[in-house]
């Protein structure tokens, strides 16, 4: 648990840019610009196209040259939707890949948050990847593309004359101004209305967690009313920042009508004078148009920036504060066994020491009790032996490896995990007795029967309505004492070298205790390391080989010698 700047590459979304998913990213992007280059080419023709039809054929009235120029000007506009057309799916594929990795990514942040006690924030990471992928994969990337009609539209229309041209600018500079009053005056609304939604949510998905606790004791209907105003407020700050929005919009729409109004205008005005063609007051008309609409089309979806960027910015911030930096290597070679390295520990809101300077050693083969008083902080003593809860200082290595980086911990190695461990509350996971036994693993079903047997829980799970397959979790029908069981068959899965129990003999009848203690000294025997945290240390006496106990003031004590008998 020693601390160095490296982290896991998962965690890193700059790293995205490194990788060669940036150069598939940066291929994807080149082709969708030459696309939007050729799209763009074709939709440019199509006014001066129009222009040649008023000026010429008007003059000449020939008809031939008229169906000519009628199927160019279908073909034309043909090809430029089809382009376009081919660059919005590519768009699209694009970004929905690179959602798929951000919610990976958030998932894995959701995970590693969720290990050190911050469910909420978890939850709110996965909907703001939701959130910004939303905004990457509509029609947002696609408006921004177009943004290279502004330039090239403008730069026709000074061609055709530059009052024609200076008129654009003048539109889209209003356009684009109007986009920055839209982001000044509802970025705070939209922040606050984003944070709020987060919490809100987090909050009543926390509160209704434990549905036994909400359904048994009636609270739903209180819960719900605490709920209600929260989220009322994160609506009313949407609703202002859309109103806010709404009128912007409103008033975008206004200056693109004025602005093809002042084109004409400037038109006549020009062909009274003789200094454009006739034709050039439909092309100009055309053209700002095609310069102006991506601006205006930006200014309109400004919500879905403004909330995305939110979204973005907390999930970097969430990902970046869930990231658990490398251990640096160890300079001594590896030791077998259990190394806890002047080890202390507070309460996660630091106000009080659990462990101070815990130093011992386990050898393959110990099994080791620890004893204390409700609340002294066993189980989060377990919590950080096994590198999942942030130590104050010092470190631990099984088998020389620091435990914070085992695998699996990244999110992404598959090597299976060298430890096995049972929570306090069991915690199965949603899926079946099978899938749980087994970690979720492809392992073969055999497997998962063998640990289920170690620990006498086969005849158990047999019982069961549909044997393994049945549906364990938080929402399943087990009882208290099957999913305790199926948590320990869970626990000696695999060959792990330490097993982390956590009141292992709760909610169990004498004959499972006894199976138990039975599993225990085997794996005693076989040289794996057994840590057990109890309440009832008569129960292990005769397979506890040392005890630690803990007391409230930090202060621990190590017995090698009680071999079980209670404090
Ligand atoms: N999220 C938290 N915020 C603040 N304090 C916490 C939090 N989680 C645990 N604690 C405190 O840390 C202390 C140790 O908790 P821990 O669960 O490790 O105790 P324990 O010895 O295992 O208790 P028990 O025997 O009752 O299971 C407790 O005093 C508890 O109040």
């Amino acid at each position: 648990m020693r601390i160095s700047p490296a982290a896991p590459a998962w965690a890193k979304p700059r790293r995205l840019l490194q990788s060669r998913h940036a150069i598939r990213g940066m291929g994807v992007l080149l082709l969708c610009i030459l696309l939007s280059v050729g799209a763009l080419g074709a939709m440019l023709a199509a006014p001066l196209l129009t222009m040649h039809v008023f000026d010429g054929v008007l003059q000449s009235r020939n008809g031939d040259t008229l169906l000519a120029l009628g199927v160019a000007y279908a073909l034309i506009v043909l090809l430029g939707g089809g382009l376009r057309y081919l660059r919005s799916a590519l768009v699209s594929a694009a970004t929905s890949a690179a959602g798929r990795r951000l919610q990976f990514q958030a998932l894995g942040a959701s995970v590693k948050g969720a290990l050190a006690g911050d469910r909420t924030r978890g939850l709110a990471a996965l909907r703001d990847a939701g959130e910004v992928q939303r905004l990457f994969g509509g029609a947002v990337a696609s408006d921004l593309l177009d943004l290279m009609m502004v330039p090239a539209a403008t730069w026709l229309l000074f061609v055709l004359h530059p009052y024609y041209g200076w008129l654009a600018i003048a539109g889209c500079v209003a356009l684009g101004a109007l986009g920055a009053l839209a982001d000044l005056t509802t970025r705070d609304l939209v922040r606050a209305a984003s944070h709020q939604q987060a919490r809100t949510v987090a909050a009543l998905s926390g509160r209704l967690r434990s549905r036994d606790v909400v359904d048994g004791l009636g609270m739903l209907p209180a819960i719900l009313r605490r709920w209600r105003p929260e989220a009322e407020q994160a609506i009313e700050l949407g609703d202002a920042a859309h109103r806010r929005a709404r009128a912007i919009q409103e008033i975008a729409t206004f200056v693109s009508l004025t602005l093809q109004m002042a084109m004409i205008c400037v038109g006549i005005w020009l062909v009274t004078y003789h200094r454009a063609s006739p034709g050039s007051i439909l092309a100009s008309t055309m053209l700002a148009g095609m310069a102006a609409s991506p601006v205006s089309r930006i200014v309109a979806t400004w919500r879905d920036w403004s909330y995305g960027v939110v979204a973005w910015r907390r999930l970097s911030a969430f990902i970046r504060a869930t990231d658990t930096p490398a251990p640096s290597p160890s300079p001594t070679p590896p030791v077998p066994g259990l190394q806890v390295e002047h080890l202390s520990l507070r309460t996660p809101d630091g106000l009080r020491t659990l462990v101070q300077d815990l130093d011992v050693t386990l050898a393959p083969g110990e099994v080791v009790g620890i004893r204390g008083p409700n609340g002294v902080g066993k189980s989060s003593l377990l919590r950080a032996i096994l590198g999942i809860a942030r130590p104050e200082a010092g470190c631990v290595r099984l088998d020389g490896e620091a435990t914070d980086a085992l695998p699996g911990r990244d999110g992404l190695t598959h090597r299976p995990s060298p430890i096995g461990y049972l929570p306090q509350g069991a915690q199965l996971l949603e899926g079946s007795v099978l899938d749980n036994i087994r970690r979720f693993s492809e392992t073969a079903a055999e497997d998962a029967v063998v640990a289920a047997r170690e620990v006498g829980a086969h005849d158990l799970i047999g019982r069961l309505t549909e044997g393994y397959a049945t549906a364990a979790g938080h929402s399943a029908g087990l009882s208290g004492g099957q999913k305790q069981m199926v948590a320990l068959a869970r626990a000696f899965f695999g060959s792990p070298a330490m097993i982390v129990l956590d009141e292992p003999e709760a909610g169990l009848d004498a004959h499972l205790v006894g199976e138990l203690r039975a599993a225990v000294a085997r794996r005693r025997e076989s040289g794996t390391i057994v840590l057990l945290v109890t309440h009832d240390p008569d129960s292990w006496h005769g397979i506890v080989t040392t005890w630690i106990d803990l007391s409230a003031d930090g202060a621990w004590r190590l017995d090698t010698n009680a071999k079980g008998t209670s404090l």
